[in-house]
């Protein structure tokens, strides 16, 4: 995308085209104005559109092109706190109702595929989320009773069958949760806005909202041809927040994370890694992560980002970790590289802000965004029907604040990850 091969990778590769779009000129009224082309605008334009409401829908770029276009691909179900934490952090209210609405969240991801026939490489199979050492083992077992006492189908597998489903003895077992799967995320986006412009919303891309002004009752967003007046705005910009929500993205400490895709395994290779095409990552505090393709490419990822000395550190880092994790796999090439920021927010949950009067949005989801982005964006545009209250979202509404640090915190994730791949090979 924006000819970077290193930014969307092989989702870029691989992904259906998406719809044929424009950049916005002229002045141009809507109920409401959405900003953003990623899951949480595009799934907040198709909820509202298929409920009535007039929408238009400015992207900077092009679809897809945060990161959405970018992630792993793992639908996961929740977020990383664990549950019993998450009443502690928001409230007894607020908490359980994340866990309610996020533990259910790949549903709706999987339920918008179907019905609108979106060719995502969509894979039910669950995943696992693998446990390092007898540390590991102990957090997963902890996450598996939270989540079970609470009715969700998770269940930890033993060391042997872990090493039956990954093709690889380096855990101790593994958490399989049957409600997360996995998907193609740039198709996913891209699918989304063919059905978000069938339900009649105008998508223009290459049109970043530079300023906002209110007139009269109505806003008026600019970008650099055109506008737009509408009664409300959607913010849906997220860690690639630019112009008046800048803010948004200075909220978050941005952690760098990247992805090597190897060519396609082969039939007999490929039935010894994943064979069951779970997503899977493990429990260590640098993470990584790993899946497959529907083509049978390894997609393998972890901390870092790939530019300057990164890029060797990296790749020789994965070149190593891949030889011990999979030796069956040998010297594989990679046929894609790439990576994109994430934000992490200071306790790790994303936030609800209302930025001014009609103007709201959610962020910081904190490398969970695929299921919990469809699902809040289904949310807000609930809240702008006026079905759901402020008082019965699924967060509180909060300041943006930016954390103390922030650009300290940055340079240290970078230099930190590169540090620890430089020393060691994983697992
Ligand atoms: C490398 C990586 C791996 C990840 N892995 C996973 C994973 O496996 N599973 C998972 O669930 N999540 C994962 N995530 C997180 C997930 O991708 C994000 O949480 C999700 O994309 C957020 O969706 P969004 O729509 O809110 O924002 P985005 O997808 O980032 O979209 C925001 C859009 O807003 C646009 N924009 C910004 N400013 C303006 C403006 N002024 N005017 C107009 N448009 C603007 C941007 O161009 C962008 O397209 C990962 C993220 C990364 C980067």
């Amino acid at each position: 995308m924006l000819n970077d091969p290193r930014s969307h990778g092989l989702w870029e590769k691989t992904a259906p085209q998406p719809p044929a779009t424009e950049p916005l000129a002229g002045h141009v009224s809507a109920d409401v104005v959405v900003v953003g082309g990623g899951y949480t605008g595009l799934s907040s334009a198709l909820h509202l559109a298929e409920a009535g409401s007039s929408v238009v829908l400015l992207e900077a770029n092009e679809i897809g092109f945060g990161g959405a276009g970018r992630n792993v691909g793992l639908i996961n179900a929740g977020m990383w706190v664990m549950p019993d934490d998450l009443p502690g952090e928001l409230g007894a209210i607020h908490g359980e109702r994340l866990l309610d609405l996020l533990g259910n969240a790949p549903r709706l991801v999987m339920e918008l595929i179907d019905k609108h026939g979106i060719a995502c490489e969509l894979e039910r199979n669950g995943t696992l989320h693998c446990a390092v050492g007898p540390a590991g083992l102990k957090e997963i077992e902890e996450r598996a009773r939270q989540w079970g006492k609470r009715g969700a189908p998770v269940t930890v597998l033993d060391a042997k069958e872990t090493e039956r489903r990954i093709g690889s003895s380096a855990y101790a077992g593994a958490l399989l949760d049957m409600r997360a799967g996995t998907l193609q995320p740039l198709a996913y986006a891209r699918g989304l806005a063919h059905a978000v412009i069938k339900a009649g919303v105008a998508i223009y891309t290459g049109s970043r909202v530079a300023s906002t002004e209110k007139s009269g009752t109505k806003w008026v967003v600019s970008t650099d041809a055109g506008k737009v007046s509408a009664n409300w705005i959607v913010v849906a910009t997220d860690a690639y927040s630019t112009g008046p929500w800048e803010q948004v993205r200075n909220e978050q400490v941005h952690l760098p994370y990247f992805n090597f895709a190897t060519v396609p395994l082969g039939d007999n290779l490929a039935k010894s890694v994943l064979p069951g095409r779970e997503g899977a990552w493990d429990t260590k505090e640098i993470l990584s992560s790993f899946r497959m393709d529907q083509a049978g490419r390894l997609v393998f990822g972890s901390v870092g980002a790939l530019r300057n000395t990164g890029l060797s550190v990296h790749k020789n880092w994965a070149r190593r970790s891949l030889r011990k994790l999979f030796p069956q796999l040998g010297e594989i090439p990679f046929e894609c590289e790439w990576y994109g920021k994430i934000g992490m927010t200071d306790n790790a949950l994303p936030r609800f802000h209302k930025f001014a009067p009609n103007v709201v949005g959610f962020s910081g989801y904190n490398g969970r965004g695929i299921a919990p982005g469809t699902v809040f964006g289904k949310v807000l545009a609930g809240h702008v029907l006026g079905h759901i209250p402020e008082a019965d979202l699924p967060l509180p509404v909060t300041d943006v604040i930016e954390p103390s640090f922030r650009t300290v915190k940055e340079m240290w994730y970078e230099a930190g990850a590169q540090a620890a791949h430089f020393v060691g090979a994983r697992v």
